[in-house]
């Protein structure tokens, strides 16, 4: 019987096979790759990331479908499914030794929070290639001053280089989104950021962009004061969106431990 398409899931499947080989050529999986795919649904990229010969891990939280994979690709050794909640995942369990290469069509409804729960894992992640929604995939890759630029965007560049690969209409998926998408790839940096530099960033980019008409002066008030903003170079009078993230990691590094 043919799956019906759950919204609360976010299962917006993929129909285009030309869509589908260009996310595999952009991945370039290799026999010696460990891939985990996020949201494998009824199993599209997941046979053609296989046909490279890698090992496959796929997160699947839709049980009919975690059922459907597994009759689907039965007996195929090198792919194990997981039925559960990626945003609850604990990549580590499975990272044995080489770095993970993580991909997916993710589910829109939950990708920012899922980001952030693999920017968390980032030591363990090789790369990343993922379908969202055109808009965060400008965010991820936006730059100080660019439209699109926030607290995803700060986030983001703190943990890797962000890059959009192409985009994709609507008529691609089953059931159409009703939004374009894109594909960005996501490469973590030689040096993964500790953990207390995370933390002290995050709290100046939550305030700041949290009031991002206001100037620094006011929106970061009860955190940091005009001299230690003066102090890390930055003009207490500029908005959140025209700060780098090297000029919030400056600002990060005069608040207290
Ligand atoms: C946009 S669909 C993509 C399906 C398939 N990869 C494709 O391209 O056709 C998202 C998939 O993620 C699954 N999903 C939704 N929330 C999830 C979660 N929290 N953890 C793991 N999988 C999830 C959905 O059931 C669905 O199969």
């Amino acid at each position: 019987m043919r799956h019906v398409p759950r919204k609360r899931f976010g299962q917006n499947f993929l129909r285009d096979p030309g869509v589908i080989q260009e996310i595999v050529a952009a991945v370039g999986p290799a026999p010696s790759d460990r891939l985990v795919e996020i949201g494998p649904g009824e199993g599209v990229l997941t046979r053609e990331l296989l046909q490279s010969g890698a090992c496959l891990e796929a997160i699947e939280l839709d049980r009919d479908l975690v059922a459907a994979l597994k009759r689907r690709f039965a007996g195929v050794g090198r792919l194990r499914i997981h039925e559960g909640d990626a945003m609850k995942f604990d990549l580590r369990t499975i990272a044995t030794g080489e770095r993970l290469r993580v991909v997916g069509n993710l589910p829109y409804n939950i990708s920012t929070p899922l980001l952030f729960h693999l920017f968390d894992q980032i030591d363990v992640i090789e790369d990343m290639h993922f379908m969202l929604q055109k808009e965060v995939v400008d965010r991820l890759c936006a730059g100080a001053g660019d439209d699109h630029y926030g607290r995803l965007s700060v986030m983001a560049a703190l943990y890797c280089q962000a890059q959009h690969l192409f985009d994709v209409g609507p008529e691609c998926f089953h059931p159409q989104p009703k939004v374009v998408s894109a594909v960005v790839r996501l490469v973590p940096h030689a040096v993964p950021p500790d953990a207390g530099m995370v933390k002290q960033v995050s709290a100046v980019v939550v305030a700041a962009f949290g009031q991002r008409r206001k100037t620094l002066r006011n929106a970061l008030k009860g955190l940091l004061d005009e001299t230690a903003m003066v102090r890390a170079g930055i003009d207490p009078g500029a908005r959140a969106e025209e700060l780098s993230l090297a000029d919030y990691v400056g600002l990060s590094r005069q608040l207290n431990p």
